[in-house]
């Protein structure tokens, strides 16, 4: 796909639960090779909005076209993948980390889901990227939260997606594990994927994204992260300036 046009093409979309408008009238493009940060309140709609690029959400109205499809579909074929807040993963389930980054390949295995050499090999690629090699035979739940993301981020990896959905990863992780993620989408970028990760740690924005998305029930900004972080974008955003302490240091 030209890099001229975007992967991922909301337009106008609202989208409800029941009667509460998660977002409202909003309209996105993204585009591949950027890495755009995704930022916004808690119930601002950034869970909403994976979800609806990667169809698992319905918008009321408005639509949504992913690498030039439906949503569901691009899902469907294994050219999404998504990097889910914790708190949405069962740790309890009983599942080594090599295994979970091996359900990555699923969507290239037939009906019998048997890993190939192909498979075996973009795995432990995937689990050296993200420096999980020694801890591959362990069960999901014994690992750190950093860990726990990096075992994702290489599930995401090893899938081979061009279009990566993350969901806070950076949520209650070590300096280390965010170098290592923030090193691993810009490299995916360059190799022309479309990335989009939500973070709420706005000073890291200028070295983790070539683009910010401000959301607020709908794109209330967008653009490099220094035109985009400005006091009354965040004031629209937020209600109060988060950075108003650091601006007067
Ligand atoms: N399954 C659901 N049923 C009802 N309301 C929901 C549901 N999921 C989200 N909402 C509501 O929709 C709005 C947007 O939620 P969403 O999870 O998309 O926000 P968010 O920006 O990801 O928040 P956070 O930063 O806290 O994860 C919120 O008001 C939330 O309460």
């Amino acid at each position: 796909m030209s890099r001229d046009a975007p992967t991922v093409d909301i337009d106008d979309i609202t989208v409800r639960y029941g009667r509460v408008p998660a977002l409202t009238n909003t309209r996105l493009a993204l585009y591949p090779g950027r890495v755009c940060g995704l930022v916004g309140m808690n119930g601002s709609g950034k869970s909403t909005l994976f979800k609806s690029i990667m169809g698992l959400v319905t918008p009321d109205s408005g639509r949504i076209r992913v690498l030039g499809e439906p949503a569901e579909r691009a899902r469907k074929t294994g050219q999404i993948s998504y990097v889910p807040q914790s708190e949405a993963i069962d740790w309890a389930f009983p599942i080594s980390v090599r295994e979970v980054v091996m359900t990555g390949r699923y969507g290239r295995m037939g009906f019998l889901r048997r890993p190939g050499r192909n498979d075996q090999a973009a795995v432990e690629e995937a689990l050296a990227r993200v420096e999980l090699t020694d801890l591959a035979g362990r069960q999901i739940g014994d690992l750190s939260g950093g860990q726990r993301k990096r075992v994702f981020v290489a599930r995401g990896l090893a899938q081979g997606a061009s279009i990566l959905l993350l969901d806070e990863p950076f949520a209650g992780v070590d300096k280390r594990t965010e170098a290592t993620i923030t090193e691993v989408l810009t490299e995916r970028a360059r190799a022309g994927a479309t990335v989009l990760v939500s973070t709420h740690d706005l000073q890291a924005l200028p070295r983790l994204a070539d683009e910010t998305v401000l959301l607020q029930r709908r794109v209330i900004a967008q653009g490099p992260p220094e035109a985009v972080i400005t006091t009354e974008n965040l004031i629209r955003a937020f209600g109060v300036d988060p950075l108003a302490h650091d601006r007067e240091d």
